[in-house]
């Protein structure tokens, strides 16, 4: 499995687009949905992630995202979902999950699989905290405890998640780990956001 893990991809392709999505400061993402977005505010305390999440809603800075992570395989915009922000604050996490459809996602029949995963990092690890890693637990060959991606300000990482036969891959599991504020840290703001865009086999029909 390739893991592309890029500090310019963000950069070249999302980051000029995604950073207002991201400026620190005032419920940046509420801000978001105030004034531009639509969304859908996931969070199921408990089960597989405490993290919030919110699916941006069509415009032009949302396809253009969506064209470029589509470009990024060779196809065309409507094969990428409309991105999902995800945000993190202290404590908070996404268990090991994949991100491909299992069969009974009804999505599947309308779209296909979810070929690729580019997460794009939109901010650093906020000073005074550790964690908050994109862990790969499988990634092991020279590290037996997986393979981790620190999220950095302006970086990408894009991973296949199924074979050149559309078989699932089970290697690509990975979990957000939590975001621990260190005891000494005297920051008041600690928040962790990046971006998904997932690219599926078929153009995808539904908005947000
Ligand atoms: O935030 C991360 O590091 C990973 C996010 C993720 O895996 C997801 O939202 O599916
Ligand atoms: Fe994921």
């Amino acid at each position: 499995m390739l893991l592309l893990y890029h500090k310019l991809l963000c950069h070249k392709l999302f980051f000029p687009y995604a950073l207002p999505l991201a400026q620190p400061g005032s419920a940046d993402i509420h801000l978001c949905i105030l004034n531009n977005y639509d969304y859908n505010l996931l969070n199921i305390i408990g089960q597989v992630r405490s993290s919030e999440s919110l699916v941006l809603c069509d415009s032009p800075l949302v396809q253009k995202l969506r064209a470029r992570a589509a470009a990024l395989l060779g196809l065309a915009p409507q094969h990428a979902e409309p991105p999902q922000l995800v945000r993190y604050s202290p404590g908070q996490l996404y268990k090991p999950h994949v991100d491909w459809g299992h069969g009974t996602d009804a999505s599947l029949f309308i779209a296909g699989q979810r070929v690729a995963t580019v997460l794009a990092y939109l901010t650093d690890i906020p000073k005074g905290c550790v964690g908050g890693c994109t862990h790969f637990p499988h990634l092991t060959r020279e590290q037996p405890q997986g393979l981790r991606i620190v999220p950095v300000r302006g970086a990408a990482c894009a991973w296949p998640n199924v074979s050149m036969h559309g078989m699932p891959l089970i290697e690509t599991e990975h979990a957000a780990e939590p975001l621990i504020v260190k005891p000494e840290s005297e920051q008041q703001e600690h928040q962790k956001v990046a971006l998904n865009l997932w690219v599926r086999d078929r153009p995808v029909p539904w908005v947000t």
